[in-house]
């Protein structure tokens, strides 16, 4: 990026929405975000509520690339997406999953707070069961340690996952337990998700050999070259994914998915579907199977409904400001 906008700039062309979701998910039922409208189109910014300015400022400069620089060529015109399955019930699994037009790959939250082990099974079952054809991962969001890792991975193997992504924190812990999977034999591989966007260094898993893939978002790296980079530089496999974003941030995803050199599997960028409104009439969302890469932008109607009061206006115009200031000194 050439150079940054200033503050003036990033108010004037901002916007802050509330979206609500169909459904509960990483513990949010309302997803906030800054909208901007740039020279080069629509960015978004929406680090979750709880990130400080450090974190979030690599969300920032990635909606800055998309509203002021716009996005590197793509290779492909459209994208596989796979649905994306919050921790529910297994009587609930039939209805969330009729709400996407993906069912090839479905990604399985699992090892959510307060629940267990057999819970997980129940939901993993339910969907082998209603598609018996499907590619199914499983997300644990590094919340099992390394026994409860391994108790779970056996428990679930016969489901015939395509990959586990994080199941434990960290990449000692990535590596022990895909280490100890390969042992024993499982055939399940190993995504690391938060041991690369939330490192310092996201080459780090793929020195320690601590995972056979990546999973990528555009917000979180900084934006679709850094991704592109991190990919490159990384010699692995990846999977972009959306930051449950509204479908703004979804067409970042897109781009990033749309240049990578190769795709090898469906992306996670189908969550529009878990959301019940939009800022657009024409939402990102999946067609058969995937998303078909075209220009996104927000409507002032649905703009103008969805924003939020003033209050959390200034919160968030505070929050820009704090993560410009951290852009401008990490450039400088
Ligand atoms: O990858 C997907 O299928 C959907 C996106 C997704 O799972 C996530 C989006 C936003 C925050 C994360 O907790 C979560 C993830 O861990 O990948
Ligand atoms: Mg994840």
């Amino acid at each position: 990026m050439n150079q940054l906008p200033d503050l003036d700039e990033l108010l004037d062309a901002s916007h802050v929405v509330s979206l609500p979701m169909t459904v509960q998910f990483r513990g949010v039922r309302h997803r906030e975000a800054m909208l901007f409208e740039g020279p080069a189109g629509w960015g978004e910014f929406s680090p979750f509520l709880e990130y400080g300015a450090p974190e979030a400022s690599s969300w920032l400069r990635s909606a800055i690339e998309a509203a002021w620089e716009g996005y590197p060529e793509p290779v492909r015109g459209s994208v596989p997406v796979n649905a994306t399955l919050p921790a529910v019930g297994p009587e609930r699994v039939e209805a969330v999953l009729a709400s996407y037009d993906a069912t090839h790959t479905i990604k399985v939250k699992v090892a959510e707070k307060g629940q267990d082990l057999s819970q997980d099974v129940a939901r993993v079952a339910e969907v082998r069961r209603l598609l018996p054809e499907a590619a199914i991962r499983i997300d644990a969001n590094a919340g099992w340690d390394h026994e409860a890792a391994m108790e779970a991975l056996e428990a679930l193997a016969g489901f015939s996952l395509q990959y586990a992504e994080q199941p434990v924190p960290g990449i000692g812990g990535l590596a022990r337990v895909r280490a100890e999977v390969q042992r024993r034999g499982l055939g399940i591989l190993i995504a690391a998700d938060e041991s690369v966007r939330k490192e310092s260094d996201p080459l780090a898993v793929a020195r320690a050999g601590a995972a056979d893939l990546i999973v990528i978002k555009a917000q979180p790296l900084g934006g679709v070259r850094r991704a592109i980079d991190i990919v490159r530089d990384a010699g692995l496999p990846a999977v972009v994914s959306s930051a449950l974003d509204t479908s703004i941030g979804l067409r970042q995803g897109a781009a990033l998915a749309a240049a990578l050199p190769e795709l090898p599997y469906a992306c996670g960028l189908a969550t529009g579907s878990l959301f019940s409104s939009d800022i657009t009439t024409d939402r990102f969302i999946a067609v058969n199977g995937s998303l078909q890469l075209r220009d996104i932008a927000a409507d002032p109607r649905l703009l103008r409904r969805h924003a939020v009061g003033t209050e959390r206006r200034t919160w968030w115009r505070q929050r820009l400001a704090g993560c410009l200031e951290e852009l401008q000194r990490s450039t400088d």
